[in-house]
């Protein structure tokens, strides 16, 4: 799914009025009914009474978007509560339509000064409709006031489009509402996914209003959303008439004294995944630990008990993939080793935890020997080391790409939305994924899952992006069953059959 700017939304709306046949004035009665729809799904009551609704419009569309907003929910028979925000003189052509529909029904609150707001109770819903997608400057005035009196409240607060105040697609700043909700029209908007922007967005979710699709296939941006159906694309289901043989041959380096469970999790989440045939290199050590808790995968010891100093021979390509880093140690034995390894490897590796720190702290010598189309796999912290700190998510995000860009590589950056970064300078956002993830072990399970699908001939970006997304998708199953509070890594290893399973399904269907 693809992420547009703000501009290219505002001509995609001019582009389906004018191909598709339909007036303005019904495309915004079209987004109006999407939202109202969802907000009757959600119901929104309090034992078994619908909770008072408060609409705040401002004077264009969003605003149009609300008083539409509130007569339909009138006609549903809430009890409802319309506030036009006066912070200037003119308003929008479907904005006066709506507001005189709305008029003939129903009184409007007129706000051109603070004691003219209305007082909001904390079992209140509020729909905030003052600005979308059309914000431009700072929130200033009665509108600002408006705005603090929402965030004041304690009401659940549900942003239209987007929370008034942020933009969706450059850095924000002044009052902002900080929504519960928020229901954007057709497609995500950027500043949804960023972290920062976290409490200003609450839990989202976009609604199709039918805007047209050639302009949406045709617009272009390096931002996109991978949904089911993208993950969808990518996967292959299995042929009858495979082997063993057909789903290649892994090889993950990794494990130290102290940290060789990184390496079992990493190897459990590359078999999960389907790799045909798995080795674990790893320390002496950790011998025994492996093969009690996987039998299934093949090991190939170490010279060093406690930490990695050498690796298999890969001249013959016997691997169709590499993984290294999980729970690797930074020994100076083991830089050197990593070192060589780079040096010879001829086929994009996945990189993975210590192997990132020792990489970053080793950039002249090591960063220009990584193979093309590597993916690193870093935590923010990780990439930090690697690319040095940021101030915002914005310029966060152009480090991300420029790095990527600049060596040739992906850079899956973990996070509430993972982001996926390519050697084209694209960003791809996951869809999956919850917060009781942030646990111990997850990021070697995703080393390990994108490891086995690399090495079942995935491309690296096929192999990361489905990747990413089946992490995320296990973990929601996961979740779902036994709650965020207590998952643990191997929570999502035990629900990948099922993510898996869920895309097989699909694909049967199609
Ligand atoms: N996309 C779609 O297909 C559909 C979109 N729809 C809806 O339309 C919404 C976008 O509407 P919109 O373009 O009228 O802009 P909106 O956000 O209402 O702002 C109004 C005006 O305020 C101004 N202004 C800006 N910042 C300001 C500030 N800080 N303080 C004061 N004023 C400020 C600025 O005008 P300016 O003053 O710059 O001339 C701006 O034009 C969108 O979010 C969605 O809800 C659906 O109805 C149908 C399908
Ligand atoms: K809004």
């Amino acid at each position: 799914m693809k992420i547009l700017t703000a501009k290219q939304t505002k001509e995609l709306d001019a582009y389906t009025i004018e191909q598709d046949a339909i007036s303005s004035i019904n495309l915004m009665e079209r987004a109006s009914v999407a939202f109202t729809n969802w907000f009757l799904r959600k119901g929104f009551s309090q034992n078994n009474r619908k909770r008072p609704v408060f609409v705040f419009c401002g004077l264009g569309n969003n605003g149009g978007d609300g008083l539409a907003i509130a007569r339909l929910l009138l006609g549903n028979q809430y009890e409802v509560t319309t506030c036009v925000v006066r912070y200037a003189e003119t308003t929008s052509a479907d904005f006066d339509q709506n507001y005189e529909r709305l008029k003939k029904k129903h009184p409007i609150i007129e706000a051109t000064e603070e004691t003219h707001l209305p007082d909001i109770p904390a079992n209140a819903v509020v729909i905030d409709a003052l600005f979308g997608s059309g914000l431009n400057r700072t929130i200033e005035g009665i509108a600002a006031q408006a705005v603090k009196k929402m965030n004041r409240s304690g009401a659940t607060l549900i942003a239209v489009d987007i929370a008034s105040g942020l933009l969706p697609d450059s850095l924000s700043s002044g009052v902002i509402v900080r929504a519960n909700y928020t229901i954007s029209f057709e497609l995500p908007k950027l500043a949804l996914l960023l972290p920062h922007n976290d409490k200003f967005v609450g839990s989202w979710e976009a609604v199709s209003i039918g805007l047209n699709q050639t302009f949406i296939d045709d617009a272009p941006t390096s931002n996109y959303y991978v949904n089911t159906a993208f993950a969808q694309k990518i996967f292959k289901p299995r042929s009858k008439f495979s082997h063993k043989g057909s789903f290649g041959h892994a090889l993950m380096i990794a494990g130290s004294e102290g940290k060789m469970g990184a390496a079992v999790m990493a190897v459990h989440g590359g078999l999960r995944a389907g790799a045909g045939l798995l080795t674990v290199h790893l320390p002496t050590r950790g011998y025994n630990v492996l093969q009690t808790a996987l039998p299934e995968a093949m090991v190939s010891l170490d010279a060093h008990a406690q930490y990695v100093s050498n690796f298999p021979s890969i001249d013959d390509k016997k691997y169709s993939a590499i993984g290294i880093g999980p729970g690797l140690g930074k020994h100076s034995n083991t830089l050197r080793c990593l070192t060589k390894l780079l040096e010879k490897a001829q086929q994009p590796m996945v990189i993975d935890a210590d192997a990132i720190n020792l990489i970053a702290e080793n950039q002249d010598k090591l960063l220009t020997n990584v193979p093309e189309y590597s993916i690193f796999t870093p935590h923010p912290k990780e990439f930090e080391r690697l690319v040095g700190r940021t101030s915002t998510d914005y310029a966060r995000l152009r480090t991300l790409k420029a790095f990527c860009q600049k060596h040739r590589v992906y850079v899956l950056l973990k996070g509430a939305h993972s982001a996926l970064a390519t050697p084209k300078g694209e960003v791809y956002f996951n869809s999956t994924g919850n917060p009781g993830m942030a646990t111990a072990g997850t990021g070697d399970v995703l080393t390990g899952i994108i490891t086995g699908l690399l090495s079942q001939r995935y491309t690296p970006f096929e192999a990361a992006a489905l990747g990413m997304y089946v992490h995320g998708l296990a973990g929601d199953f996961a979740a779902k069953a036994e709650g965020q509070y207590s998952l643990m890594a191997s929570d999502i290893i035990n629900y990948m059959g099922i993510a898996f399973k869920t895309l097989e399904n699909n694909a049967n269907h199609e």
